[in-house]
């Protein structure tokens, strides 16, 4: 089905839609295409672990793209063992052929229904309510159900648009209480994420979207700052690729014990919204995530609004001044540790 089991070339080349298409690897793997960008991978006895990888939710985010094209490359022809049951996923393929985070809405606010409010309708919306479908479908449809206990896994994998003083870092999605997984830390300080940022507020992220109605643990991971496709340094993403390819290849995944000292740990203090077309930061582009600044500094200014540092510290994560009126324009985020 895919030249050269390029799953990615496929997908840009198919970038509104493909027809639904299955075939058995030699290695005796099922292979569904259930539409553009949307694989699922069954091996012959799967493990417990039901895993999700996502990527190009936003289209210019390109290494983790890279990465879930190599691992299906692999997985297909066979020189990687799959041991679990594999749903891959390339979020938004025209942004990806147009080189643009989105092409009318950025579709990583869309989920969790948002795809179905107001009277808008455009291909993000139509993008959000099928991948919702397809991670509906795959978490439900596992052939052993009832038998073995799956344990859900939903890694988005994104790149940020500025620099960060911690390079790679995740947003762990708030859990309503239930306790985060310590398990889970470890397997992203395996990957290389050294930061975890934690929400204690519903949103409309696709990693929200998973952990909210299917009890996955799943994470937004950012693993550098947004490149072109041909100008990522891949050696800067080997521990993400290598720990990946390791989850979905043994049936077993040895972590190492949890360890606070190998992690930062921040918890999501603020969410600034853009209210009006006027606003903006008062700091420059070159500003790095995780960037701290005292109580009092002024941060941003929007109209009237004057957002300032409340806390003896903050430090800004995401700031894009950018966003459309009424998105989010900044988090902020303050030194914690894990609930
Ligand atoms: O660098 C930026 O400004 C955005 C990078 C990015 O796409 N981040 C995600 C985070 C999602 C989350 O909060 O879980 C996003 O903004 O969608
Ligand atoms: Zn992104």
């Amino acid at each position: 089905m895919f030249k050269d089991n390029d799953f990615l070339a496929f997908t840009l080349a198919n970038p509104h839609g493909a027809a639904p298409a299955a075939f058995t690897t030699d290695t005796g793997i099922e292979v569904a295409l259930w539409d553009t960008g949307i694989l699922c991978l069954t091996p012959a006895n799967p493990g417990n672990k039901d895993i999700v990888l996502s990527c190009g939710v936003h289209g210019n985010e390109t290494a983790p793209i890279e990465i879930v094209r190599d691992l299906a490359k692999a997985v297909l022809d066979g020189s990687l063992p799959l041991a679990h049951r594999l749903l891959l996923l390339i979020g938004n393929p025209p942004a990806i052929n147009a080189g643009k985070r989105e092409i009318e809405e950025n579709l990583n606010r869309l989920f969790s229904g948002a795809h179905s409010k107001g009277d808008g309708q455009n291909a993000e919306r139509e993008r959000a309510k099928a991948l919702e479908a397809a991670v509906a479908r795959f978490y439900h449809e596992r052939p052993d159900a009832g038998r073995q206990e799956a344990l859900r896994l939903h890694y988005d994998l994104h790149t940020a648009i500025r620099g960060s003083q911690h390079e790679k870092f995740v947003v762990y999605p708030f859990l309503h209480g239930k306790p985060r997984s310590k398990e889970q830390v470890m397997f992203l300080a395996e990957c290389g994420v050294d930061t975890v940022l934690l929400s204690d507020d519903p949103t409309t992220t696709f990693s929200y979207f998973s952990t909210n109605e299917f009890a996955a643990h799943g994470f937004t991971v950012e693993l550098g700052k947004v490149r072109p496709f041909g100008q990522n340094d891949m050696s800067r993403f080997k521990a993400t690729a290598d720990t990946l390819a390791k989850l979905v290849s043994q049936r077993e995944l040895v972590l190492p014990a949890y360890d606070e000292s190998r992690l930062n740990l921040y918890r999501i203090s603020r969410v600034i919204n853009k209210q009006s077309d006027s606003f903006a930061f008062t700091f420059g582009e070159d500003v790095e995530n995780f960037t701290s600044y005292p109580k009092g500094h002024l941060l941003a200014t929007d109209g009237a609004i004057e957002h300032r540092v409340e806390l003896d510290a903050e430090a800004v994560i995401f700031p894009n001044a950018k966003v459309a009126v009424g998105q989010r324009a900044c988090l902020l985020v303050a030194r914690t540790q894990l609930d």
